[in-house]
């Protein structure tokens, strides 16, 4: 369970992140939306202990994440590139993250096998380092990454970005099939509705910093609450 009490975070004087209370139980798939700047990646930033806060405090099952570092055995995150070691293959990468986490080179590659469709033949193999790729398959070694040790807590900044149709439609399905296999708390953040609709029974609308809806999301109930939302104002001003 991920708890937020109090979470503050100031650029200067712009308000980034300014949530007073949030829960996440364990196994809940949340996708966060807002638009550019409301905060998600600070927010992300600040669950996984990347950034200080100025007040408040995370915690996951009840650890404070900037006090213990216990929590980032079953964390897996991938926020940007700069979590890559471009000077390495992507089988360098993916072997390198797995002994961290114990992991002997064919447990390695059993669980890389569920992939080989997103992966679609472009990234294993291919004699080239990471900082080679392209944007589309540097997310995706970043995205299986975060997944190879099987972390209770999976977080992904924008999964979608740089991903071809059938690639978002794939990890789509793979999210959602790990977060009900593994029982684990899997949050997102997207510009597209439309998937974080599909996948998220739990949506969290940021403005400002601030969560302002917690929306309950069956069967894409939350479609009209945010496309409302996201269209606010646009006709007036055309
Ligand atoms: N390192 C930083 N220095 C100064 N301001 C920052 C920094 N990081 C974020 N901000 C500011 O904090 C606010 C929240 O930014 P953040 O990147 O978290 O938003 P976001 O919701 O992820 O946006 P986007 O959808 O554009 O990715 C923005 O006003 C941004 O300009």
């Amino acid at each position: 369970m991920i708890q937020i009490n109090n979470l503050q975070k100031k650029f200067g004087e712009k308000i980034a992140v300014n949530i007073e209370s949030y829960t996440i139980p364990q196994g809940d798939m949340l996708g966060l939306v807002g638009n550019n700047g409301a905060g998600k990646t600070t927010l992300f930033r600040l669950i996984l202990d990347l950034l200080k806060a100025d007040g408040g405090n995370v915690t996951i099952n009840g650890i404070e994440v900037s006090k213990s570092e216990e929590w980032k055995n079953t964390t897996g995150a991938f926020i940007d590139d700069g979590f890559l070691i471009d000077y390495l293959t992507p089988e360098e990468y993916f072997y390198f993250i797995g002994k961290m986490y114990g992991l002997k080179k064919e447990e390695v590659d059993e669980r890389l096998a569920p992939f080989e469709r997103f992966m679609n033949g472009e990234v294993m193999g291919q004699k080239k380092f990471i900082r080679n790729f392209s944007m589309g398959n540097k997310q995706k070694i970043g995205i299986i990454s975060a997944m190879l040790h099987h972390p209770q807590l999976l977080i992904l900044d924008e999964p979608f970005n740089f991903l071809d149709p059938s690639s978002q439609s794939i990890i789509k399905h793979l999210l959602k099939k790990y977060n009900e296999e593994h029982g684990a708390t899997v949050i997102i953040s997207s510009h597209n509705l439309n998937h974080t609709v599909d996948v998220c029974p739990r949506i969290a609308l940021l403005e400002y910093g601030a969560i302002i809806r917690d929306i309950k999301n069956e069967n894409n109930s939350a479609e009209k609450e945010l496309e409302a939302y996201f269209n606010i104002g646009v006709e007036e001003e055309i």
